[in-house]
């Protein structure tokens, strides 16, 4: 669901804006070290309650400001609002009430970030890629967020007990009984969306110039043995787990794995060609979750970076039909723009904002 408005105050270097983004497209260019990053962060912070760069809030809260504060409406006319203090207080709201928790904040805005660090998918830990996975059955699998906070939980505390060492093994059966239904939830609910998923992701690669890209295979791990079901792998790994105290089988350990000729892609794609990777991956998912109804925004942080023109149209073209909105961030405007235009309405009329000092601004003329 796109933003129609962007309100933020003491953001990082941005001390006030008010912005009416375009349903389509809006490119945020300008210098180094001007804010471009910061807003696509509100973005991201108005969408989960937290940042993207920083763990802190603190370090986004405005030097000398004691609080941050993001708000947004959607083009349905749901609001959202996130505030976070100095001292770690905080709030989020939605149509003005309080919001329980951050996850409800992300079901009302999808978000797919593309930025210097989403290289992390493939060359990152599988944790990255866990929660890429995570991200698009959370948005088409209502009971995955239940189920996994079930499992989570047992997990926690078969570790308590695994982290006593000796133990009666009975304690843990109680712990095991939910964990292994919850987990064979978590990973049904996994494997049927990551079915389409690599369905979606081969597609895309078809469009992409170079044989190395037919020779890409997307795989999913479970976290556990191959064939065996996850109280027998329990069972099997129960003295491993003692010696070593934590749980060693089970969805907490799935991932994903992109593979070409046994390698991992990472070391086969040149950068420029992992970028387009990621792009496809990232598209595929949205794609996924617009069958379910509410199509994710994109931000997507200096897209000409890495890509010629040709994979930038490309990527255009994959947003365009899948995303309902689109923050570019670039540095100078007449390249920024360039993929767009040659896209159906109303992809094809970005509109335009230029980032100085931390004031945005809305221009006409590229040559402004
Ligand atoms: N808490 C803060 N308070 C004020 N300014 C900050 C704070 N944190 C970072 N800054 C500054 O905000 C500016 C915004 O940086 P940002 O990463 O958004 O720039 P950018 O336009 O994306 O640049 P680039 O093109 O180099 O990626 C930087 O100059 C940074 O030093």
């Amino acid at each position: 669901m796109a933003l129609s408005r962007l309100v933020l105050s003491n953001f990082r270097n941005i001390s006030a804006a008010d912005l009416q983004l375009a349903p389509a497209v809006n490119l945020f260019c300008g210098a180094n070290g001007e804010g471009k990053t910061s807003l696509l962060e509100a973005v991201h912070m108005l969408a989960s309650g937290r940042s993207f760069r920083s763990r802190q809030a603190q370090a986004v809260i405005t030097h000398g400001a004691d609080a941050l504060a993001v708000f947004g409406r959607l083009y349905s006319g749901v609001t959202m609002g996130v505030e976070k203090r100095r001292d770690g207080q905080g709030r989020i709201r939605i149509n003005q009430s309080p919001a329980e928790t951050s996850s409800q904040l992300a079901a009302c805005l999808p978000l797919q970030v593309i930025d210097s660090e989403s290289f992390a998918a493939l060359d990152g830990g599988p944790g990255v890629r866990r929660q890429l996975l995570d991200w698009t059955v959370f948005h088409v699998e209502h009971s995955f967020a239940l189920h996994w906070k079930v499992y989570q939980s047992a997990l926690k505390q078969r570790n308590a007990l695994l982290r006593r060492g000796k133990i009666d093994t009975n304690l843990l059966a109680p712990w095991d009984q939910q964990l292994v239904a919850s987990g064979e939830q978590v990973d049904g609910l996994r494997r049927g969306v990551f079915d389409r998923l690599a369905d979606l992701f081969r597609e895309r690669l078809e469009d992409l110039p170079g044989a190395v890209f037919g020779d890409l295979e997307l795989h999913y791990r479970s976290g556990w043995k191959k064939g065996t079901g996850l109280q027998a792998a329990l069972s099997e790994s129960l003295s491993g787990d003692v010696a070593q105290g934590f749980t060693r089988s089970g969805p907490h350990r799935a991932d994903l794995r992109f593979v070409i000729h046994g390698q991992p892609a990472h070391a086969v794609l040149s950068r420029g060609q992992q970028k387009m990777a990621v792009c496809a991956l990232r598209t595929a998912m949205a794609a996924v979750v617009v069958s379910g109804d509410n199509k994710p925004v994109f931000l997507v942080d200096d897209l000409p970076a890495e890509l010629d023109q040709h994979n930038q149209q490309l990527f255009a073209r994959w947003v365009s039909d899948c995303a309902s909105q689109v923050l570019v961030t670039g540095i100078e405007a007449q390249v920024t723009v360039q993929p767009w235009l040659a896209l159906p309405p109303p992809w094809d009329t970005p509109k335009m904002f230029h980032v100085e000092h931390g004031k945005i601004r809305t221009v006409d003329d590229l040559t402004e």
